[in-house]
């Protein structure tokens, strides 16, 4: 962290829109040297055009950049300050209602067996297809909506419920129509190898997804990312291997859903093909664990499905006893209906022995690495993005520790207020 008064390369167009946040009971700067966060008390920041210039103690921002001169004022006194949240795993895109499978499962049924019976992500996919490109737009601005709401400033959403060249292409036209305007900045990842369609072997389907809906992705140039789900029973090491690969040729930086039902080599794949993160880890042993962090693979880890699913959670504390970095996300689909990233923190604490301070580092800029963003995106130190929610509660603890409402008073994106 730089000193209040040290000048950035933004100051030189000072001339923009200032906005200060000042007065904040604490206020999250971005990782400390262990697994935790930096936190400054009686904090404030300063942004010029969208890009912090100055954070620390209020009396040294406001020193500087007095509040006289500000276009936008967000008096935090009382309340805690944090970097705009950053959810790195979504399905966020979808049509329909699956919430009688939720019944389902509290009956005994498994997600697996839902999926191998044609049900799960199979039926996501009829709804998608039977979609209108509008009707599927306004689902996904709806859950923005949301997501912003509790304060996500960046999201990544996933296609999958296509499963065909042209339904892909669709789903990717839609995050990108619905991104549009937003003040949530939406990550496209191509996921053609979601599920396998009825009629089809997996085999011949992945032979689909590189040979066809690879190419056309590429050429409609939108997706950012590659996922695949290498999971028992679905995509195997090879297969996933193949079209995280094929995925590189074509530029897409490849991600991973791995070991969430049985650990079949997702890790390993990880690794190889060296993917930005690998997901989900309920069934991660000691060998997979070092295997994604000498690759430097993040970890990301998705509490809200392990709760849905009643399942052991992912042993988050094994990589962060080593030193290493744990992001967390949503997951948030027709199966896990979350878009709070304060439950996840929660859940996180609760559930997986995070600290409130290692949960926010993971919905912060551990999650900005899951995305490879390395502009500052999950942080307020000088030069980064000012992005930044403030929450109305004492101390930033009480974001893992409350868990009955949304916290969430003010959001602001590229140092404007887009949520209060
Ligand atoms: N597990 C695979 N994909 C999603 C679930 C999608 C769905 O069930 O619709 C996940 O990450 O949890
Ligand atoms: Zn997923």
């Amino acid at each position: 962290m730089r000193d209040a008064d040290t000048k950035t390369e933004h100051d030189a167009v000072s001339d923009g829109a200032l906005t200060i946040v000042y007065g904040a009971a604490e206020l999250v700067v971005g990782p400390d040297d262990g697994t935790g966060v930096t936190v400054v008390e009686d904090g404030a920041f300063a942004a010029l055009d969208g890009y912090v210039v100055a954070v620390g103690p209020t009396e040294d921002v406001l020193a500087d950049y007095p509040l006289a001169d500000a276009d936008t004022v967000v008096d935090a006194t009382g309340k805690t300050v944090l970097p705009g949240l950053v959810d790195p795993h979504t399905h966020a895109l979808f049509a329909g209602d699956r919430s009688d499978e939720f019944v389902a499962k509290l009956r005994g049924a498994t997600y697996e067996e839902l999926l191998a019976q044609g049900g799960g992500i199979l039926r996501t996919v009829d709804a998608v297809r039977r979609a209108s490109d509008e009707e599927l737009v306004a689902n996904l601005t709806e859950h923005l909506d949301a997501m912003l709401e509790h304060g996500t400033t960046t999201v990544e959403v996933k296609t999958g419920y296509g499963l065909d060249t042209e339904t892909e292409l669709r789903m990717l036209d839609a995050i990108a129509a619905a991104s549009g305007d937003h003040p949530v900045d939406v990550v496209p990842t191509f996921m053609g190898a979601h599920a396998v369609p009825r009629g089809m072997d997996a085999d011949e389907y992945v032979e689909e997804v590189v040979t066809e809906q690879l190419p056309a992705v590429a050429e409609q140039g939108i997706a950012e990312f590659c996922d695949v789900f290498c999971e028992r029973g679905v995509f195997d090491a090879d297969q996933s291997r193949r079209i995280l690969d094929a995925g590189r040729e074509y530029g897409l930086t490849p991600k991973i859903h791995a070991d969430e039902f049985a650990a079949i080599g997702g890790t390993d794949v990880a690794s190889g093909v060296g993917a930005a993160s690998a997901d989900h880890l309920l069934h991660t042993g000691e060998s997979g664990r070092e295997t994604l962090v000498e690759a430097g693979v993040t970890p990301v880890m998705l509490p809200g499905t392990a709760f849905g699913l009643g399942a052991d959670y992912a042993d988050a504390r094994a990589f962060l006893d080593a030193g290493h970095e744990v992001a967390l996300a949503t997951d948030f689909n027709p199966n896990c209906f979350a878009r709070s990233m304060g439950f996840v923190a929660t859940l996180a604490s609760v559930g997986m022995r995070m600290t409130p301070h290692e949960a926010i580092r993971g919905i912060t800029s551990a999650a900005a690495n899951a995305l490879g963003r390395s502009d500052g995106t999950g942080t307020l130190r000088p030069d980064s993005p000012a992005d930044a929610v403030v929450l109305d509660v004492p101390s930033a603890t009480h974001l893992s520790y409350r868990f009955d409402t949304n916290t969430v008073s003010t959001v602001l994106k590229s140092g404007v207020v887009v949520h209060a």
